[in-house]
């Protein structure tokens, strides 16, 4: 017996024309993400100079011919490209320039939010849910938040699924354990160097992660830097930033909405902070552990166990974003404008 097909679903892609798409709209079209039952349709926005690049994505996407990919659409002009849109992923963004300050960073990038948060607020989907991907992402989808209040708030999510599945391989090779044993891993805070990969809760094969690894002094001073420094690591060794893992990232980030949470287990995302349990100022995109029906919605885990160690970290993580979202006042509106204090420049995972 064949299942019948479900409605066609509209998925938006920024920066289409990159390396992380490359990968990603190819697992999209190939119907791993959303289902071999689901028909999406890629609408897809680069930029003026990707404009070329884009039509041979687009080249390479038909002469695959998948079955569920019902069409492609390209495009420069978000108000057109995100129309109707289902899902938005938000990956195009420009990477930090030489001596470019994470301050400028924020600006530069979080224009392109306001701009495309406008756009989505006037043309996608009602319930279009958005995934941020671009650097520095909680900050973007703070103000992409702020810039589509038409959209439910909870619907604005930022990546970091990946520094999750770094912890994860992290804590498997430390334990010699095979890595689908590692469970109820939050990556908590902010996708920069200040994350707090979050082994007190952590599972290893059903077991506390800190009684199977009894190693505090490795679970408190390696294992931090290791998955926040990771992709530094890469690019030193590969000559160009995580791509291909990234990607995979954005397809389990995708499943975890959609795949019931098994019970004891959770999926790291950064989404508005608005109602959490945890007492972090609630106008943030922060990361925290989630769990989800499989109704494409999630819900914040409420019962973590946080110790003062753990506490400390997601302070550190949060003033940071609080620093952020000082520095990008201007681009949220009825925000007060406050002095952007970022002093020390924390990097992107991926820069030092
Ligand atoms: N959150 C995470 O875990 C994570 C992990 C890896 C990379 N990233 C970030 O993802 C982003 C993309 O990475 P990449 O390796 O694919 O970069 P890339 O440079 O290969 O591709 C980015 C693409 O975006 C396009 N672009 C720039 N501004 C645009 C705009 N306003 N509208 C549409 N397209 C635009 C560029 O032309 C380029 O084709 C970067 O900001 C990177 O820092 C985030």
């Amino acid at each position: 017996m064949t299942s019948s097909w479900k409605k066609t679903m509209k998925i938006a892609v920024t920066g289409a024309a990159g390396q992380i798409s490359n990968h990603l709209l190819f697992m999209l079209a190939s119907g791993e993400v959303f289902g071999r039952n689901q028909p999406i349709s890629l609408q897809l926005l680069g930029s003026e100079r990707s404009r070329e690049a884009l039509e041979g994505v687009a080249m390479e996407l038909e002469d695959s011919l998948y079955p569920l990919l019902a069409s492609v659409k390209l495009g420069i002009d978000p108000h057109k490209v995100f129309e109707d849109a289902d899902w938005a992923l938000l990956i195009g963004a420009k990477p930090r320039g030489p001596g470019m300050e994470r301050k400028d960073l924020l600006d530069i990038n979080g224009q392109i939010f306001v701009e495309q948060a406008k756009a989505l607020n006037e043309v996608a989907s009602r319930d279009c849910k958005m995934l941020v991907v671009g650097n520095p992402c909680n900050t973007n989808a703070l103000i992409g938040l702020h810039n589509s209040p038409d959209l439910p708030a909870r619907n604005w999510h930022a990546l970091t699924r990946l520094d999750e599945n770094r912890a994860k391989c992290q804590l498997a090779l430390k334990a010699g354990k095979f890595y689908t044993s590692v469970t109820n891993v939050c990556v908590w805070g902010n996708h920069s160097t200040t994350q707090v990969p979050d082994f007190l809760n952590a599972k290893i094969a059903g077991k506390r992660a800190s009684n199977v690894i009894r190693d505090s002094q490795w679970l408190k001073e390696e294992f931090t830097p290791k998955v926040a420094n990771r992709g530094g690591a890469l690019i030193k060794k590969w000559g160009r930033s995580s791509a291909a893992s990234t990607a995979v990232s954005i397809a389990d980030h995708l499943r975890s909405l959609y795949v019931p949470t098994p019970a004891g287990d959770c999926f790291s995302t950064a989404v508005y902070a608005k109602g959490n349990p945890y007492g972090v100022d609630e106008d943030l995109i922060f990361s925290m552990p989630c769990r989800s029906n499989g109704d494409g919605d999630y819900e914040i885990i409420d019962d973590f166990v946080i110790d003062d160690w753990l506490a400390a970290k997601l302070k550190e993580s949060e003033d940071e974003l609080l620093k952020e979202r000082d520095c990008v006042g201007h681009l949220i509106p009825g925000a007060e404008r406050a002095v952007c204090a970022i002093v020390e420049d924390t990097m992107l995972p991926g820069e030092n």
